[in-house]
């Protein structure tokens, strides 16, 4: 390809990462550069990205330490031999529900950055606040029982902005905030998401939020296309409606807006075009979706940090259990999601327990994990009549549903619909590996389930592809045992960009924002573009006759499993 065509970067800022991900207009990707929060910042006591204050449940990130991973990945792509001037478009993706604080003078810093110096020198002084909150705090009981109530109750909420309250979401979080330091949000003059804070930064202004990512706010009324004024109210706590608006800016609908060109600071320092145009970045899960282009049967399984389900629907049918956001690029669609806190790092306790119990830590350390979880029978039944083991694995607290951290073992009798907390019959930590995958994917088929439909000549209800993506896609016994769980009648996929696909999907919107002709839908653009034999690689089957009904009883008991440990723990906190 001539050496003059146009890039596009996508950028990735996750829990634990900042990915930089540049592709051509092809949809083949040319440069991938990774900055690990925890390995390669410098200055800040982190751990898996975040600080932690346990007493108050608050989980926060240093927004200078994502300053510095940025300053770090364009260095990269530069060593990398990446020729900045062909780069035509930005976008990126945050993790969602996090929110910055920028400082009366953040606009001054912004629009005077200096390209001798790096962004973290020269912007560690542009917020009012030096932290973002988490998606993983749950200090927001208080304001998440006041945001429920605001409508009437969480089904109402759920109606207006696609999601009842949650800890992490932004609305909830900004009240917190105008408690906890109300002298610091009057002298806070705009708050960003992590999504619209990465394309500020490109801009050298405050960027709007996303029409996608706004939805993670408990703020936005979805249908109405516009904030809630009822919940805008409460939001701005002892404060003015008028003063938070302000702070919050304007929403544009269209996911693929030219916000504007880069900041000559990167046209100098790094040789950008001074043409290059910013797209406007999404959540971290919208972006995921755009990957590849997602038909309405097909799911997404999203291993990161968080263990997400993704769908793309015409359909908007909010539930207090579900999430939905408007899709990030294509008006009349929607993004429905589930969203677990115990993913990767839950199952990362079961891998070092059994590296432990087997004092042995191999080379890859999720060898001895991967082998347990396969020998062990589905649900670690010997034979059909034995129970059923299945568990509950929450190092953290969870938010599907809303349980304190804890870990539950159960086994359960689909002959007679018993169920018995017990650990009678259990090898921990050995069954513990096929349990947690189990406990993970069971629960996304029961909250699923009414969302899929049959793919025809009698088959049960199921999607039609299974695509893993995110860190944990890369493991083989996982996608098996998803296969086994979820169905699938085309099979489980993963992405070959592997844990890329938020990165990937980033900058196949800055593709899409640049290049799509009047009127052209993202899914028409990529759809052409796409190459399946190239982009996806077939990792497991799917359906299999007979397992997937076996777990179709399984999931009945874990239904039951959940209810019985939510009306346990509530009985213990009265
Ligand atoms: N081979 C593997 N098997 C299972 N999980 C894995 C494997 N490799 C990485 N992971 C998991 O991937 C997670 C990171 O996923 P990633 O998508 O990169 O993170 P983020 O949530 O920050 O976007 C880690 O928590 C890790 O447990
Ligand atoms: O809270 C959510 C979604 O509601 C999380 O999925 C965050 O968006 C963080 O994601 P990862 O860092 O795990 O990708």
């Amino acid at each position: 390809m001539a050496s003059d065509t146009p890039l596009y970067i996508g950028f990735d800022l996750s829990t634990q990462q900042l990915k930089g991900l540049v592709v051509n207009s092809d949809l083949k990707v040319v440069h991938v550069a990774k900055f690990d929060f925890d390995a390669d910042s410098q200055g800040f006591p982190i751990k898996k990205g975040v600080l932690n204050n346990e007493v108050e449940h608050e989980v926060f990130a240093p927004v200078a330490l994502w300053l510095q991973a940025l300053d770090g990945v364009l260095e990269s792509l530069r060593k990398q031999g990446l020729d900045f001037r062909r780069v035509k478009g930005i976008s990126g993706a945050g993790q969602q529900h996090g929110s910055v604080y920028w400082g009366q003078n953040a606009e001054s810093l912004l629009r005077n950055l200096d390209s001798s110096k790096s962004l973290e020198a020269q912007l560690e002084g542009a917020f009012s606040h030096p932290y973002s909150p988490n998606w993983q705090d749950s200090s927001t009981q208080k304001e998440c029982d006041e945001f429920d109530a605001a409508l009437g109750d969480r089904e109402h909420l759920a109606q207006a902005t696609g999601s009842k309250a949650h800890h992490r979401f932004t609305g909830p979080q900004i009240l917190r905030f105008t408690r906890k330091h109300p002298e610091i949000y009057e002298k806070t003059s705009r708050i960003s998401l992590v999504s619209s804070f990465l394309a500020s930064l490109f801009l050298g202004h405050v960027a709007p939020f996303d029409i996608s990512d706004v939805c993670g706010m408990n703020l936005w009324n979805i249908k109405k296309g516009e904030y809630d004024e009822r919940l805008i109210q409460l939001c701005s706590g002892v404060f003015g409606v008028e003063g938070l608006k302000q702070k919050l800016g304007e929403v544009p609908e269209d996911g693929g807006l030219h916000l504007g060109s880069v900041h000559p600071y990167f046209v100098e320092r790094f040789g950008f075009s001074p043409d290059c145009t910013v797209i406007p970045a999404t959540g971290d899960n919208p972006a995921t979706i755009l990957a590849l282009p997602l038909l309405p049967s097909d799911a997404m399984v999203s291993l990161g940090t968080s263990t997400t389900f993704l769908m793309s629907t015409p359909s908007y049918k909010p539930d207090p259990a579900t999430h939905f956001f408007n899709h990030p690029t294509t008006p009349g669609l929607y993004m429905f999601m589930l969203c677990y806190k115990n993913g990767g790092l839950a199952r990362e306790h079961v891998r070092d327990a059994i590296n432990e119990s087997l004092k042995d830590t191999p080379a890859q350390p999720w060898a001895n994990f991967d082998k347990v979880a396969l020998q062990t029978a589905p649900l670690g039944q010997q034979n059909a009549s034995d129970p059923m083991k299945m568990g509950l694995f929450f190092p953290r607290h969870e938010i599907v549903p809303n349980i304190s951290k804890g870990q539950w073992r159960f086994t359960y009798d689909a002959n007679t619909g018993s169920l018995k907390e017990t650990t009678d019959g259990w090898n921990s930590p050995q069954d513990e590996a096929r349990a947690i995958i189990e406990s993970q994917l069971l629960s996304l088929r029961l909250r699923s389930r009414d969302l899929t439909q049959s793919p025809g000549n009698g088959l049960p209800s199921q999607p039609r592809r299974v695509y893993l993506v995110g860190g944990g896609s890369k493991n083989k016994a996982i996608a098996k045992i998803a296969g086994e769980i979820l169905g699938g009648v085309e099979g489980v996929y993963s992405l070959d960009v592997g844990d890329n696909a938020c990165a990937l999907g980033a900058a196949y919107k800055a593709v899409w924002g640049i290049e799509r002709q009047p009127g052209q839908t993202f899914e028409d653009l990529i759809g052409q573009r796409w190459n399946e034999e190239e982009f996806i690689e077939k990792i497991a089957d799917g359906y299999q006759k007979g397992v997937f009904e076996q777990y179709g009883q399984a999931v009945e008991g874990f239904e039951k499993m959940e209810l019985q440990v939510l009306q346990q723990e509530a009985d213990k906190a009265n």
